[in-house]
Order: C-alpha cells, then sequence, then structure tokens
C-alpha cells in the first residue's frame, strides 16, 4: 500500500521538477491505509518539504505502526536536490525520532550529524550520534565511499558490519529506494533487524550487479533478476 507525497517528473539523468501533494491529502491517504489494512512494517523515502513531513509524523504518531524503515533521501544520484535545504530541522525533530531503523547514505549522515565521514570509525560515530537524536537503530550506507561497498548498522547497543565487493556500474539508481524497501519487507516478515538488513544486503547487491543499462543516465537496478532466474520469462 502506498501514500504518494509527491510527483516527481525523473528520469535516470535528472529531476525536471515535481509537485508535492497538499499535506491534508496526504493524511487522508494514511488514514485510508490504516482504517482498513494491517500494517507490518512501513518504509518511508522522500518526504521534500516540512509540511509534508509534518503530515507523516502525525500521522504515524496517531496510528503507531510497528517497524519504520525511513529513508532520509536528500539528493538523487544525479546530484538534484529532492529535500528542501530548510525542511532538515522538520526531518531531524519530527521524523528521526519516529524511525525503528534510519538509512541515511555517507552525505546524508554527514549533513544529519555535522560530521565529516571518511572511515569506517566515522561511520560508526555518526550512527552513534544519530541514534542519540531519537532514532531507534541506524544504517549507514557506503555506497557513496570508495573500495568495498561496506553499511554500517547501530542497533543502539553494537555495530554489526555488512560488506560486498563494489560492482563497477553507473547503473545504480534507486539502490537506497530498493535496499531500505527491502529491509523493511523482511521486518514484516518477522525477521530480527540483522537478519533483515543482512538478506536485504544480498538483494540489492544482486539488484545492482544485474541492473539494467537503459536511459542516457544512471540506469535501475533489477528487482526481479532471481524471480526471472527461477523461471520467469525474461522479457525486456
Ligand atoms: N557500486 C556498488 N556496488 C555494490 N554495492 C553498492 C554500490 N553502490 C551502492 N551499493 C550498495 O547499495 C546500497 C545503497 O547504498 P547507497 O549509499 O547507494 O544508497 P543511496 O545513496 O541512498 O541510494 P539512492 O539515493 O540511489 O537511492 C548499500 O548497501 C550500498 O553499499
Ligand atoms: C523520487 C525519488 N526518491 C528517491 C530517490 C533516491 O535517489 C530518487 N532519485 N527519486
Amino acid at each position: 500500500m502506498s501514500v504518494i507525497v509527491s510527483v516527481v517528473a525523473e528520469n535516470t539523468f535528472r529531476v525536471i521538477d515535481m509537485q508535492d501533494i497538499e499535506p491534508e491529502i496526504i493524511e487522508k491517504q494514511i488514514d485510508a491505509i490504516f482504517e482498513d489494512i494491517d500494517t507490518d512494517a512501513v518504509k518511508i523515502g522522500m518526504l521534500s518539504q516540512s509540511t509534508s513531513m509534518k503530515a507523516v509524523a502525525h500521522k504515524l504518531r496517531e496510528y503507531g505502526p510497528q517497524n519504520i524503515v525511513i529513508d532520509p533521501v536528500m539528493i538523487a544520484k544525479n546530484g538534484c536536490p529532492l529535500m528542501q535545504p530548510d525542511s532538515m530541522d522538520t526531518l531531524i525533530e519530527e521524523i528521526l525520532p519516529l524511525a525503528d531503523l534510519l538509512t541515511p547514505n555517507i552525505p546524508e549522515a554527514e549533513r544529519i550529524t555535522g560530521l565529516s565521514i571518511q572511515t569506517s570509525e566515522d561511520m560508526e560515530h555518526a550512527a552513534e550520534k544519530i541514534a542519540k537524536m531519537g532514532a531507534k537503530a541506524v544504517l549507514v550506507k557506503g555506497g557513496h565511499a570508495k573500495g568495498e561497498a561496506l553499511d554500517i548498522l547501530f542497533n543502539g547497543e553494537h555495530f554489526t558490519y555488512f560488506s560486498e565487493e563494489r560492482i563497477n556500474t553507473k547503473n545504480t539508481h534507486g539502490t537506497g529506494c530498493t535496499y531500505s524497501s527491502a529491509i523493511a519487507s523482511n521486518l514484516a516478515l518477522g525477521l530480527d533487524l540483522e537478519e533483515a538488513v543482512k538478506r536485504a544486503k544480498d538483494y540489492v547487491t544482486t539488484a545492482i550487479r544485474h541492473s539494467l543499462p537503459i536511459g542516457k543516465g544512471c540506469g535501475p537496478t533489477h528487482h526481479f533478476y532471481n524471480l526471472y532466474q527461477n523461471g520467469l520469462q525474461r522479457e525486456y
């Protein structure tokens, strides 16, 4: 079930424009879900401005669902901004504390904490600081670093490292969205946080390894690679 918070005119190489949905309609879409079908997990991606953030936060506080995974999207892979800079305070005050898991990439973790992140120790410090700001658990993603694709999970007590070899491709559009959605889905299935992240990391790595060389910019990850391998028709 999805709630549309913004309509984005975007392709593999640029964001042309966007129009945010009115906060009242965002809230009513959330009501439509929660008054009807049980939710086992929630995944939140791009929230471009304060009013959208406040609408989402208000309704999540009202319904109090479990397993809230928040990807604090700020800038697209091609460098186009997706969050208004003046909404950073609202992100930190209203959205971040709702997260059972916050999944910033390195630039996002730097913006949230004000820290500079160069090493895995820096990633740990940032994760700890974000947990102190109110997120229950934090996964700092190393997609933007050099070398191995290392992500570090802090569950409020200890760190777990998830590392894969870096795949040499420009087709990484939506890796973060894919990853956080897979983690939320695994939590909905009842897996614990470490196992949910481990399986999602396997999934996103396969999706990047078989990403699609389409479009003029960064092509998308292949969400259905394993399904196709297991016998579904491959028609693209
Ligand atoms: N070239 C790559 N090879 C292997 N793993 C990668 C690569 N690029 C990103 N990843 C992995 O993909 C996942 C998503 O991380 P990333 O830092 O790219 O997120 P993101 O910047 O939020 O993505 P997006 O903004 O495109 O949705 C992480 O597990 C990261 O380690
Ligand atoms: C709408 C949207 N959300 C998230 C991302 C992540 O980069 C993107 N490029 N576009």
